[in-house]
């Protein structure tokens, strides 16, 4: 048995440079040389260089190998468990945490020709993430209302959705994610105001630790006109189906 774990490990991709650094340590290094955070909710794919995507899928498959190993699974005999350290490798850094990893998406803006000044709801839109604390899924919904003036780009109403998935896309806690994806949405379309309504299922909550099974977190950011004007957030809250003003 012990032959078939060093065998396996000796299967592992090399995940070091000819110098034997890890990929890791080099994109870390970039980021502090830049002064910048690489906490759970950051995007760092700037301080990602072509390729690098991939030996960093090769480092993280080697270490969910050990992890694997620690706790006593045998991943040379049994089948279902044989490919598990790359499927998680690649489920992190390119499906459920790709937020982190990869830039935003390309967002055509146009200009507000109409002077549209009413308010536009979109929404539900799904929230996919994880918590930061367990890695445990974090499943919602999330609404965005803006009030536009002539300044404000118009943008595609699918990009609000791409927008909500790059941001969430990360391990997050609920009360960050909803000010980095207003921050977001407030730079893209600088609009008088902007509403966030957001409303999430944590399995850290359920599945695990005090299973809690019907409880969400809901939470809100009000910017501009919908913080002064409280006729216009009650409008907001009102046309959100499901959800009461007040
Ligand atoms: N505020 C906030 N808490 C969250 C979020 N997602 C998960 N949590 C909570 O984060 C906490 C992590 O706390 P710890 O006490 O360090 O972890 P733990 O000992 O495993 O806690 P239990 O979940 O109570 O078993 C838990 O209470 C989670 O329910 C979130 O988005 N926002």
């Amino acid at each position: 048995m012990f032959q078939d774990l060093v065998a396996a490990s000796a299967q592992q991709p090399a995940v070091q440079d000819p110098q034997g650094t890890p990929v890791s340590v080099k994109i870390r290094e970039r980021v502090q040389a830049a002064g910048r955070s690489f906490h759970a909710n950051d995007n760092i794919a700037e301080f990602i260089e072509p390729g690098e995507l991939e030996l960093l899928l090769d480092e993280v498959e080697s270490k969910m190998q050990g992890v694997l190993d620690s706790m006593v699974i045998d991943t040379v005999n049994d089948h279902n468990s044989q490919a598990t350290a790359r499927r998680v490798a690649k489920m992190y850094l390119k499906e459920v945490f790709a937020g982190r990893y990869h830039k935003q998406p390309a967002i055509t803006e146009f200009p507000n020709g109409k002077n549209l000044n009413e308010l536009m709801i979109v929404g539900p839109i799904t929230v996919r993430s994880a918590c930061s604390h367990h890695l445990c899924p974090v499943m919602g919904k999330v609404w965005i209302g803006v009030m536009p003036n002539k300044n404000t780009n118009v943008i595609g109403l699918s990009k609000y959705a791409r927008l909500v998935d790059w941001v969430l896309g990360r391990p997050q806690i609920q009360e960050e994610a909803i000010i980095q994806l207003a921050d977001l949405i407030m730079e893209k379309t600088r609009p008088d105001g902007l509403a966030v309504v957001m409303e999430c299922s944590h399995f850290c909550m359920s599945w695990r630790g005090v299973r809690e099974k019907d409880s969400k977190m809901l939470n809100s950011v009000m910017r501009g006109a919908f913080l002064k004007d409280p006729t216009l957030r009650r409008e907001f809250l009102a046309l959100i189906p499901g959800r009461k003003a007040d």
